[in-house]
């Protein structure tokens, strides 16, 4: 079918503008027949069984879902003029010197791209060439809509290398667009020092530390589309994971990958990850830290193997009219092997009665007789082999095995040894010690030894990426619960030291990496912000000195130096003036966050109820009618607004255990506005914000 162009305004074909958006209304238009392509297949002649067409038909909803038109998505964002054409395997089969670039591939009715995937190795120059290194890039045009239209383009020669490189205007005008919404994808203007860690091998492991809003999330998700293009079966066979702070989070940033046309990529947090047992207790600080420490690893390891018995007594098998004994000393040995070898506790069970079995058919051949294979089957079958082993090897149960460390001193003691001090051992055994698995008022932090003990047992599963955000506030026991899902895959490591918020947060990443099991891995640093005003960033950073020395602030790309202000107000009149925060800024244009103090937040629901200001819960999407998001500061972490009040600043640093902590919490909380700041405060602020 030959693309058609339809309310195309009277063109003048010689003006370049009018000549692309021709070619934009033909892509949409070629978009749409290959989704008309996709839905009118029919698969009743093809597939044998309704289990086969239930499986075809889902892969082809996805494929229509993924060749949506989004109205709001220009299909094409860049052109790349190259001096010479290369070669077709690198271009998605297309052949010639000019390629546009979007979010996916489109192609006309006779196979001929007309879009060229942002991840095609063609592609990357439009994010890496300049002047000093062309790619063979003659030309690099970046497209400017407003709306669904095409209004507007840039060109950057670069074969110039006299004149000077301009900094690009639609890429100021991105970043500094307003926020409204859910996190959307940056594809058209992924920087270069992103784009070397988005298209970074699989085969490492990648850490990257940022400053706020340097785009680490935005590089991390980008990474996963980017892999899935590079190496789509391998992924679809192994799985993807992204790993975020918390729901509201997740929620935050969903729409991301979906909108690359990537829709199945799973997200958790590491809670749902380890979510063995129902959690519904909390441990203290001090427990938190201990349990959260890698030395747990080993006190798990010891506990595990602990019910190994070394054997009494021979083992006896009777068939038929004879007996086969193999001595204690014998079996022994082979336990002793078992114990010496790097495999798993469950598996090693699951070998002992083939073992034994094999023992005792070389006495059978020994005897002169010829047994085979199912003899070997039938005798580990045996009663007498199966109680041996149960006598041996008993199986474990890791909840009952975590349960029994967390109640019983005496098994805890023995287990700790020269690991954990008595203090410490006192500090994580449960005062009142539940009685079952069901009954046990479980932590967070005891699941992940669940999940520890787990994988003592039997292996888990290891999918071929996984993406970690906000990675410094894992536990050592965390980092390794997710290291073992992807054991055999890749990892891409995301955050930043100085937004640790728990007592346990990673001080240094080569540390956190080992934990993880990759402590191979590179680590890479963003310092371009895209996000917070220079400004505020300024006013934030005054804190790094106290809460990560050594980390560099980070730039501001943004232009406009950002609205900030910081007002005082007597302590009956703080409530109104944070409405009348939140009102002025509802005033501008885009997302407003109300952030403060957890348990500040019931309050200022009311006055804004009171005040007839309508809010959101943080996770829930803003939108053009409600654009005002009451904010806990505990969940503040990766979120962003347009302009942000925040509430009483010694109240956020307040609601932290202790003194770091509580200014990292602030600095997290003072690192979310996109346009603007308001400090509202009745207590003295932070002697640490004052210092210049
Ligand atoms: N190259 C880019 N072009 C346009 N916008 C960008 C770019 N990189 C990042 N951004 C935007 O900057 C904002 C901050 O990005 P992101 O949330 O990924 O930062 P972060 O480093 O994860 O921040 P935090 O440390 O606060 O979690 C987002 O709105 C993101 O879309």
């Amino acid at each position: 079918m030959p693309p058609h162009v339809t309310n195309a305004p009277a063109t003048n074909a010689n003006d370049p503008l009018e000549r692309e958006r021709t070619h934009l209304a033909s892509s949409r238009a070629a978009l749409r027949a290959m989704r008309a392509d996709v839905e009118a297949l029919d698969i009743k002649d093809v597939t044998a069984n309704w289990v086969n067409a239930a499986v075809l038909q889902r892969q082809i909803d996805e494929r229509i879902t993924a060749l949506a038109d989004l109205a709001h998505a220009p299909l094409f964002f860049g052109r790349l003029d190259y001096l010479h054409a290369p070669g077709v395997e690198r271009s998605e089969g297309a052949e010639g010197e000019q390629f546009y670039i979007g979010r996916r591939h489109v192609h006309d009715a006779v196979g001929d791209p007309m879009v060229i995937d942002w991840r095609a190795p063609v592609s990357q120059p439009f994010y890496r060439a300049s002047k000093k290194e062309p790619m063979d890039v003659r030309m690099r045009r970046r497209f400017g809509y407003t709306g669904g239209d095409l209004t507007a383009y840039e060109d950057e020669d670069l074969t110039d290398t006299a004149a000077e490189a301009q900094a690009s205007r639609l890429l100021q005008t991105e970043i500094e667009r307003p926020r409204v919404g859910p996190m959307r994808d940056i594809v058209a203007t992924i920087q270069p020092e992103q784009d070397e860690i988005v298209r970074a091998g699989i085969g490492g492991t990648v850490c990257v530390q940022g400053a706020p809003g340097t785009g680490k999330t935005a590089v991390g998700l980008h990474r996963v589309a980017y892999l899935l293009y590079a190496h789509r079966e391998r992924l679809a066979r192994t799985g993807t994971l992204v790993i975020g702070p918390n729901r509201s989070f997740l929620h935050y940033i969903e729409q991301v990958l979906p909108a690359l046309g990537e829709l199945n990529v799973a997200q958790a947090t590491v809670d749902d990850l380890v979510a063995h047992v129902e959690v519904r207790g909390a441990d203290g600080a001090a427990a938190a830290r201990i349990k959260g420490d890698a030395r747990m690893a080993e006190v798990l390891r010891r506990a595990v193997r602990a019910g190994v018995r070394m054997p009494v007594e021979p083992v006896v098998v009777v068939r038929g009219s004879r007996r086969w004994r193999v001595p204690a000393y014998e079996v022994e040995e082979i336990v002793r092997e078992l114990l010496g070898r790097d495999i798993r506790y469950g598996a090693a069970r699951d070998a002992l009665p083939q073992r034994i079995a094999h023992a005792v058919l070389v006495r059978m051949e020994q005897a002169g007789e010829a047994p085979d294979d199912r003899v070997q089957d039938a005798v580990a079958r045996n009663a007498a082999v199966k109680a041996a082993v149960k006598e041996i090897w008993p199986a474990v149960e890791p909840a009952k095995l975590v349960l029994r460390l967390l109640a019983d001193a005496q098994f805890l003691a023995e287990h700790a040894a020269g690991l954990l001090s008595e203090e410490e051992q006192q500090e994580i055994l449960w005062a009142k010690p539940a009685r079952s698995v069901k009954a046990a008022k479980w932590s967070a932090a005891d699941a992940v030894l669940i999940d520890e003990a787990m994988d003592l047992v039997a292996r888990t599963q290891s999918l071929g990426h996984v993406v970690l955000d906000e990675a410094q506030d894992l536990s050592p026991m965390q980092y390794r619960a997710v290291g073992r899902r992807c054991t055999t895959g890749s990892a891409t490591v995301l955050g930043d030291l100085a937004q640790g918020t728990t007592p346990w947060a990673t001080a240094s990443w080569p540390e956190a990496l080992t934990h993880l099991g990759k402590p191979e891995a590179a680590v890479e640093e963003l310092t371009q912000g895209f996000r917070v005003p220079r400004t505020v960033i300024a006013y934030a950073s005054r804190l790094l000195p106290s809460i990560a020395p050594g980390l560099s602030e980070a730039t501001s790309m943004r232009e406009s130096p950002g609205d900030f202000s910081v007002r005082e107000v007597a302590p009956d009149a703080l409530d109104a003036a944070v409405v009348e925060a939140c009102r002025e800024a509802l005033g501008r244009e885009g997302s407003i966050g109300l952030i403060a103090a957890d348990d500040r937040i019931p309050v200022l629901a009311e006055a804004l109820e009171a005040a007839g200001l309508a809010h959101l819960a943080p996770g829930a999407e803003t939108s053009a009618q409600s654009r005002l998001t009451l904010v806990p500061a505990t969940l503040a972490k990766g979120l962003e607004y347009d302009y942000v009040v925040l509430d009483e600043p010694a109240a956020v640093v307040a609601g932290e255990p202790d003194g770091r902590t509580g200014l990292r919490r602030l600095y997290v909380a003072l690192t979310r506005a996109v346009s603007g700041l308001t400090v509202v405060h009745a207590a003295p602020l932070p002697a640490e914000l004052n210092q210049l």
